[in-house]
């Protein structure tokens, strides 16, 4: 049975048992996505349907599910940003092969690649448009231009799509191509496994048989030597063979410490491109578009006014429609600019969490070391300012979306390297030194209140 069958039939048991309400805010909005080794994926609109699946109606599926194959169905539930999260199908692990319908589970069959993530669904502004055109280049003709194509930037800004969507054209235009999509977690984890198992031998067939290798947030590899060893080997492999590799960094290699050197320098061999965050005209046409493909219907002055209130990320921004949606068919209204700006207070009601910023740390650190604001953006050296400044920069590395040039720039203009410098500084810091981690965790709960 495959997975469409499976959840067809689940959810029509649960058309005949719960109310009709339930039934369109809750189950109809399901989207399943993947069945393997006796695991059912199954992606939600929005976190508020995750919580409501996990708390009333995972086992109502779990019975239902028995009921219809007589095995022992687990749930799993993803939000769709969240699904290059989700642990892909280890080869080297002992997998039922009689559970797994790889013969129509394009998401499976494909290494792991969201069939979501395309070019065609995604939006191109100021922010990303040389990625997604080097990456479009890539996609045409793999191994030949940019090797490796290097994606980097902050958070949610859509460097795992642009890599998915390569891969995805590759395998619509190279059906017989060998694409691994993994993270460097998994490339780690599936390493580690391979040395306890004594399958290095198929670890190394299965990464460098490959014609196109994405390998997504590299910058995990960041002190985990036998790993970048291992990790060396393959690229150079792959390189060597004119196969496409392609990374995605939240920074620029040499930006990462403990990445060894000659990985940085490699990884320096192709393209790199940096993705910003998007400006307003780009957020209000990346909202449409996912507004129109989810078939929500959003005012033209409600989908800016949404767009004006997000504007970290793209991800965010996505979580804050399907929040409005779920809100408005919780409440069984249409969405209005009203409605959004109740449900967009409530995300930050219960999320906790006022906003962070750079100024508002430079401020608090200032106060708790009482060494001016000025000395914490100037350029003494002794110890009494330097390691608050230091302290000030790795809190607002940590806690807030603002870029490297843009935290140097707050610290009367300083250099990006020397951001990244003092987080290296302290982060090593504070595996030694309680009492700085004390100081450290303090400044986080006040920062946090
Ligand atoms: N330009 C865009 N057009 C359409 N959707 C986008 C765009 N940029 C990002 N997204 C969407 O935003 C979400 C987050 O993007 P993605 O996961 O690719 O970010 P990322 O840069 O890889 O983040 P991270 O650093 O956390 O891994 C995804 O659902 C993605 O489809």
């Amino acid at each position: 049975m495959d997975k469409d069958s499976l959840w067809e039939a689940i959810r029509g048991i649960f058309e005949k048992n719960v109310s009709a309400t339930t039934y369109s805010t809750w189950i109809a909005t399901v989207k399943p996505i993947s069945l393997a080794n006796n695991q059912l994926t199954l992606e939600l609109p929005s976190p508020l349907h995750r919580d409501y699946w996990n708390d009333k109606l995972a086992d109502s599926l779990v019975e239902y599910a028995y009921k219809i194959t007589k095995k022992d169905i687990v749930p799993k539930f993803v939000l769709e940003g969240e699904l290059r999260n989700s642990k892909p199908v280890d080869h080297l692990e002992d997998i039922d092969s009689d559970d797994l319908d790889d013969s129509d589970d394009d998401f499976m069959r494909n290494t792991h690649l969201n069939p979501n993530y395309t070019f065609e669904t995604f939006v191109i502004g100021k922010g990303n448009q040389m990625a997604h055109a080097a990456a479009l280049v890539v996609s045409e003709d793999p191994g030949k231009m940019y090797n490796p194509l290097l994606l980097y930037g902050g958070v949610g800004l859509g460097k795992t799509h642009l890599m998915h969507a390569i891969g995805n054209k590759i395998v619509k235009d190279r059906p017989e191509a060998n694409i691994k999509y993994v993270t460097s977690e998994s490339f780690t984890n599936d390493f580690i496994n391979a040395i306890q198992n004594h399958q290095t031998e198929a670890f190394r067939r299965e990464y460098r048989n490959v014609d196109v290798l994405l390998v997504d947030d590299i910058q995990f590899f960041a002190d985990k030597d036998g790993t970048q060893e291992e990790f060396f080997h393959t690229f150079n492999d792959l390189y060597e063979n004119r196969k496409q590799i392609v990374l995605t960094s939240d920074r620029l290699p040499n930006e990462i410490s403990k990445l060894q050197d000659r990985l940085v320098s490699r990884f320096a061999w192709g393209l790199s491109v940096d993705i910003t965050p998007p400006d307003l005209e780009t957020r209000i046409a990346i909202l449409r578009a996912k507004a129109e493909a989810d078939g929500i219907n959003v005012p033209t002055d409600t989908l800016n006014y949404i767009a004006g209130q997000i504007d970290s990320n793209v991800r965010e921004l996505e979580g804050a429609l399907s929040r409005v949606h779920a809100f408005a068919k919780f409440k069984q209204v249409p969405i209005t600019t009203d409605l959004v700006s109740e449900a967009l207070r409530g995300l930050n009601k219960g999320d906790a969490k006022p906003k962070i910023t750079v100024e508002g740390i430079i401020k608090m650190v200032s106060n708790y070391f009482n060494v001016s604001t000025e000395d914490l953006k100037g350029k003494k050296r002794v110890k009494t300012i330097v390691t608050p400044r230091q302290i000030a920069m790795y809190l607002s590395r940590t806690l807030t979306n603002s870029s490297l040039p843009k935290i140097g720039t707050a610290f009367g203009g300083k250099d990006h390297t020397t951001v990244i410098h003092a987080y290296d500084k302290i982060e090593e810091a504070l595996k030694s030194d309680e009492s700085l981690k004390g100081q450290v965790e303090d400044l986080k709960d006040k920062l946090k209140q």
